[in-house]
């Protein structure tokens, strides 16, 4: 038997309707970054739990206009990426990597949110199975170094989000391009994981175009390490990723 929203806690409700506000919201930087065409992009984001509430998520319904998504189709599913009864039609499908997130949200108790997409540079990278070398400070800033590429899994099981788990595992990357696929980006919530994919996108675009005019040199790894420590610690503003 399904889970139910209605039988869930107050509270746990209020948090999955905050959240697919959020989630909602922040599907329209996809296209406004120009990470998608189409619908062919997913962001969601982990509900926190308290002990012997459900572990659940928010993702976007498969195949929906970005246009046409708001907090009321945001689809609610469980770690094993069931959907549950969560107030959406019965028909409305979730993302179709959401057996992808689910993996990550079981496996990587710190991922509060996942994004993917198809973004053109990215995908380019991905497309050559090359990962992107930290060549620019941002990347340093950003992902700790270079950005690595996942093995080639085909959707609609696990074997995406295992092979995504298996090569976040190994990097301080929050992106990691899955071979011949796409760019799969995580956060501590869904907006960090948005930036990420933001940011993948935009260093994939310009160390393309320094690639076309030369080869670019690595940046030496104790300068990545001090801009990686120096931007997760310092930058910004408190608490705000
Ligand atoms: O690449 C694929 C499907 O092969 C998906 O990531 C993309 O089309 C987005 O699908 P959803 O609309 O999230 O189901």
């Amino acid at each position: 038997m399904s889970l139910k929203f209605i039988n869930l806690t107050p509270e746990q409700q209020a948090r999955i309707t905050a959240a697919r506000e959020r989630v909602a919201a922040l599907h329209q930087e996809l296209p406004r970054n120009d990470l998608v065409v189409w619908t062919a992009g997913n962001v969601s984001e982990r509900i926190p739990a308290q002990i012997g509430e459900p572990e659940l998520f928010v993702i976007k319904p498969s195949g929906v206009s970005y246009d046409e998504l708001s907090a009321d189709n945001m689809v609610v599913c469980t770690l094993d990426g069931q959907k549950i009864e969560d107030g959406t039609s019965a028909d409305l499908q979730p993302s179709s990597d959401t057996n992808a997130h689910a993996y990550v949200y079981r496996h990587m108790s710190g991922v509060g949110g996942v994004v993917h997409t198809h973004s053109p540079y990215a995908t380019s990278w991905a497309a050559r199975a090359e990962p992107i070398p930290c060549v620019l400070t941002m990347m340093a800033d950003e992902f700790g170094g270079d950005i690595p590429v996942g093995p080639f899994a085909l959707i609609g099981d696990d074997s995406i989000g295992r092979g995504l788990v298996q090569t976040l595992l190994s990097t301080r990357s929050r992106a990691v391009l899955m071979d011949r696929h796409g760019p799969f980006t995580v956060g501590t919530d869904a907006r960090s994981a948005v930036k990420a994919a933001v940011l993948c996108e935009e260093v994939a675009r310009t160390v393309h175009l320094a690639r076309t005019h030369g080869r670019p040199e690595r940046i030496d790894q104790h300068h990545i390490d001090s801009l990686y420590k120096r931007y997760q610690n310092v930058y910004g503003q408190k608490g705000n990723s």
